[in-house]
């Protein structure tokens, strides 16, 4: 058994989250440059938490601009296991309606302008990212959010775009009618696939703030009515955080689905070939398998 610390990435419209015990924002330096912001550390009914809004408080960041590797790397480097992403969605089902959560299972990445990997020349790894989130992490954000109260939607694949824009109607339509997508956001892609090449358990909880543009009877998104949205549920996401202490744990055992493992077999380049900078800089991403 390990220590459990669970990373929360607080995505638009939540920058903190409340009820810590010792809680502190760190400044954690990275070989990837500076995170979002800060991180606020402390316990939750006896367990390790850390927080870190991803577009930084006071929502700084573009979603192009979010630092996932130094975000990434930083959760690992104090010692977090499990990260839990909160974000917001529009969504391309009827049925995964405004204020309802989905605990995402897969992504289409369509991001075009951003560090996709940890790795590089001198040290190159191939890791499986063909079940990109943690099934007991997931569980856990699911029977946390039905303890809630929360209308959740188990399973869907989140469609990753660039933005900052949002969708044309056709590209909605297409995501929606042809590609099978059930939601889309702008954030989880490269954060789930750095996520596994540092070994975390992940899991994407959307909050579902709108209806993209496809929907006949609503028009087209715009941020007045995600922010509304978002701020009506603010609660629910509080209450769903809160619960995911006692659900999971303050000891863990060996992720059952091979996350915490990841990178096992993923590095190709030879100890001898390897350059040693790069080798340096993945110390906390990778040191497991390197060192
Ligand atoms: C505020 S609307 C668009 C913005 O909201 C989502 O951010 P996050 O995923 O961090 O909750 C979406 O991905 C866009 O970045
Ligand atoms: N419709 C939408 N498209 C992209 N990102 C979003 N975040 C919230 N709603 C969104």
């Amino acid at each position: 058994m390990t220590p459990t610390r669970i990373a929360v990435i607080g995505g638009s419209g939540i920058y903190d989250i409340d009820g810590l015990e010792g809680a502190k924002w760190v400044q954690v330096a990275t070989p990837w440059g500076k995170p979002s912001d800060q991180i606020l550390t402390g316990t939750l009914d006896g367990v390790e938490m850390a927080f870190l809004p991803r577009h930084g408080r006071g929502h700084v960041h573009t979603p192009t601009s979010v630092p996932y590797r130094a975000n990434i790397d930083a959760l690992k480097r104090i010692g977090c296991t499990d990260v839990i992403s909160v974000s917001a969605c529009g969504s391309f089902r009827e049925e995964m309606a405004p204020g309802d959560f989905v605990i995402v299972d897969q992504f289409i990445d369509r991001t075009v302008n951003r560090e996709k990997t940890f790795f590089g020349t001198g040290c190159v790894a191939h890791v499986s990212v063909a079940h990109p989130t943690c099934p007991r992490l997931s569980d856990a954000c699911e029977t946390a959010a039905r303890d809630a109260g929360i209308n959740v939607h188990r399973g869907g694949t989140y469609l990753a775009m660039e933005g900052p824009q949002f969708s044309t109607l056709a590209e909605s339509r297409m995501y929606r009618e042809s590609w099978g997508a059930d939601v889309i956001g702008m954030t989880n892609m490269p954060e789930a696939k750095l996520a596994r090449e540092a070994e975390l358990c992940y899991a994407s909880v959307a909050m579902i703030t709108d209806y993209d543009s496809w929907h006949p009877d609503h028009g087209e998104v715009d941020v007045t009515q995600i922010i509304a949205t978002l701020t009506g549920n603010a609660d629910k996401g509080r209450n769903l955080v809160a619960r995911l202490p006692a659900l999971l744990g303050s000891e863990r055992t060996p992720c059952p689905h091979g996350c915490d493992r990841a990178l096992e077999y993923a590095v190709m380049t030879a100890p001898e070939a390897r350059d040693p900078e790069l080798v340096a800089k993945l110390g906390a991403v990778a040191g497991r398998v390197l060192a």
